[in-house]
């Protein structure tokens, strides 16, 4: 479903050109769960923007659903990144306007694909009920971040990329929503590419892959 042909990013920074990613190949099945570890400044994030549309490659392809959405125009990879992936990143990028309820159906109302009994089930399970009238600079961190994931998951991406989903929560906070979040993508049947820094979030995943040195191993 989701095949990286010899990807490669370089950064130009003060000192130089910076070569991230040197040469990735990965292929992910449809509903498949993989966690991506590396060292802190391996190049995870850059990574999972690139397969997010959010940034684009210098060379290499990223074959989604049969396309190459690398080399889409601007219109087809907003609309790639509207209604076929779901990103949960640390920043949650709730949007501040809107109360819980309203967020979590905002991604699923943009993708098409709202659906009130999907998000009622969502918000049950996260145990975010009590708080949907609330706004998010109300809400603790471990909250907002249920709501990111909930928020992502209403929509049903096909794909879902998260860079450190819990990264900011306690172990045992951590755990119960990664559970919950594996679950529910298994649920909606989403591709799930991971990034975590814990060895144990990584070893509950389908497969592991470690960038070192700009490659996947
Ligand atoms: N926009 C940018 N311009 C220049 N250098 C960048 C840019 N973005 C990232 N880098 C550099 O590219 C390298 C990879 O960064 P990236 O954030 O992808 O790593 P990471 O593996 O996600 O790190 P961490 O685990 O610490 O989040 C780092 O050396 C970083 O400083």
């Amino acid at each position: 479903m989701i095949a990286l042909r010899n990807l490669r990013k370089s950064y130009e920074t003060a000192e130089g050109r910076l070569e991230v990613l040197r040469g990735i190949n990965l292929d992910l099945g449809a509903g498949e769960r993989v966690a991506l570890t590396g060292e802190s400044g391996s190049g995870k994030s850059t990574l999972l923007h690139l397969v997010a549309g959010l940034d684009r490659p210098d060379s290499g392809e990223i074959v989604i659903g049969g396309r190459d959405i690398s080399k889409l125009n601007d219109r087809d990879r907003a609309a790639y990144r509207r209604t076929e992936v779901g990103l949960v990143f640390q920043q949650f990028n709730l949007v501040p306007s809107l109360d819980v309820a309203a967020n979590i159906a905002f991604h699923a109302k943009l993708a098409g694909r709202h659906d009130t009994v999907w998000e009622n089930e969502l918000v049950e399970r996260l145990g975010i009920g009590k708080l949907l009238s609330r706004f998010p600079e109300q809400l603790s961190t471990g909250q907002q971040q249920r709501v990111a994931i909930g928020r992502t998951l209403a929509a049903r991406p096909g794909l879902v990329l998260a860079d450190e989903p819990t990264g900011n929560l306690d172990e045992a906070n951590g755990d119960a929503v990664l559970e919950l979040m594996l679950s529910l993508s298994k649920e909606t049947g989403s591709t799930l590419l991971l990034v975590t820094h814990s060895q144990r979030l990584a070893d509950r995943l389908d497969r592991q892959v470690y960038l070192r040195s700009g490659k996947l191993e």
